[in-house]
């Protein structure tokens, strides 16, 4: 096992996996799995998300962001939760965390067929009147990001020894979310409350985030010596990052790394900062009982068995967005 410190995170390209030799398909592997199993996050480029397609996505959701809070708060149903639709500022804190974030955002769930069994599991969209282009924009980059997540997971799957295909059913229809935020300028620093930051430090709760590059500086990895690294995914590149999930599958060998956004320095204090993750969830049937393989007398099984559904209730109430 790998034990280096990265000052950076790996950058690798994805093509390598998907349309190379089986040379650099195997070295496309090792690498993710040494970079997962060490410091939990990658930058690739070589994906489906085009810059163009995130460039007008960013400048849609800027726009809808822009509105006002009344029309913002049009799209924000209690009964949903945040999950779909619009979520104002402070209403959600890191697990562990009392003050909440300073962010708002809104977020994009699945795309099922009206006739599909999992359409009632799934609160529909909803689409803000306002900004009209943003449903096809939000759509088309789900599905990028969304084929992106399946090759990855895939190559994931050969690292940990399992078929190919092995998260392919799992993740097909999946209870994903895109989730736009922007982090509003800061305009009075010295009355904010203290420990309040942008977004505190956690773990992502999915199998991993897939997250195009920020409209500014702020993201932060926590390196096994206790070190903050900077993170910035360049116009072209996604940054890919191991959830909670993935890493109570694989009994931690590949690891969930704590991050958060940290506030900007004085200068940068008023301007907003937008950035849209995409968390790729399983269906809420998935098994997330650690992995025999993962299993052995040196790394002694650390989790309970629980399907994904519960996991995430199980979060989802610990950062305040479960319905109730
Ligand atoms: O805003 C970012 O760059 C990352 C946000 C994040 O880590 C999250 O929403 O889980
Ligand atoms: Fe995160």
């Amino acid at each position: 096992m790998s034990k280096k410190l990265y000052d950076e995170i790996p950058s690798l390209n994805l093509e390598d996996f998907t349309n190379g030799t089986e040379e650099t398909k195997a070295q496309f592997v090792k690498e993710l799995g040494e970079a997962y199993n060490n410091i939990g996050f990658v930058a690739i480029k070589g994906h489906y998300l085009s810059n163009e397609l995130s460039q007008k996505l960013y400048a849609a959701v800027e726009k809808f962001f822009n509105l006002s809070t009344e029309q913002k708060k049009a799209y924000e149903k209690e009964e949903l939760a945040g999950q779909r639709g619009y979520t104002s500022k402070g209403k959600e804190q890191a697990k562990g965390h009392k003050v909440p974030d300073l962010k708002e955002f809104y977020q994009v769930g699945q795309f099922v067929p009206d006739d599909h069994e999992l359409k009632k599991e799934y609160p529909d969209n909803l689409w803000p009147s306002e900004v009209p282009e943003l449903a096809e924009l939000a759509k088309d980059a789900y599905q990028k990001l969304e084929k992106t997540g399946f090759e990855m997971l895939r190559a994931i799957a050969i690292y940990l020894g399992l078929d190919e295909n092995y998260f392919d059913s799992e993740v097909t229809y999946g209870n994903s979310i895109l989730r736009a935020i922007h982090y509003p300028p800061i305009e009075n620093p010295e009355d904010l409350p203290e420990d309040a930051v942008r977004a505190a430090q956690h773990g992502d709760i999915n199998l991993i985030t897939l997250l195009m590059g920020a409209s500014a500086d702020g993201l932060q990895v926590l390196r096994r010596d206790g070190e903050w690294i900077p993170i910035t995914a360049l116009p072209n590149q996604l940054v890919v990052n191991v959830g909670d999930m993935l890493a109570r599958l694989t009994n931690d060998k590949l690891k969930s790394t704590i991050h958060r956004v940290v506030n900007p320095a004085k200068e940068q204090m008023k301007s907003s900062r937008y950035s849209i993750p995409f968390f790729m969830h399983p269906k809420s049937s998935m098994d997330l009982t650690c992995l025999d393989s993962c299993v052995d007398t040196d790394n002694p099984k650390k989790y309970e068995d629980m399907s994904a559904g519960e996991f995430l209730a199980e979060r989802l109430a610990e950062i305040g967005l479960l319905k109730k």
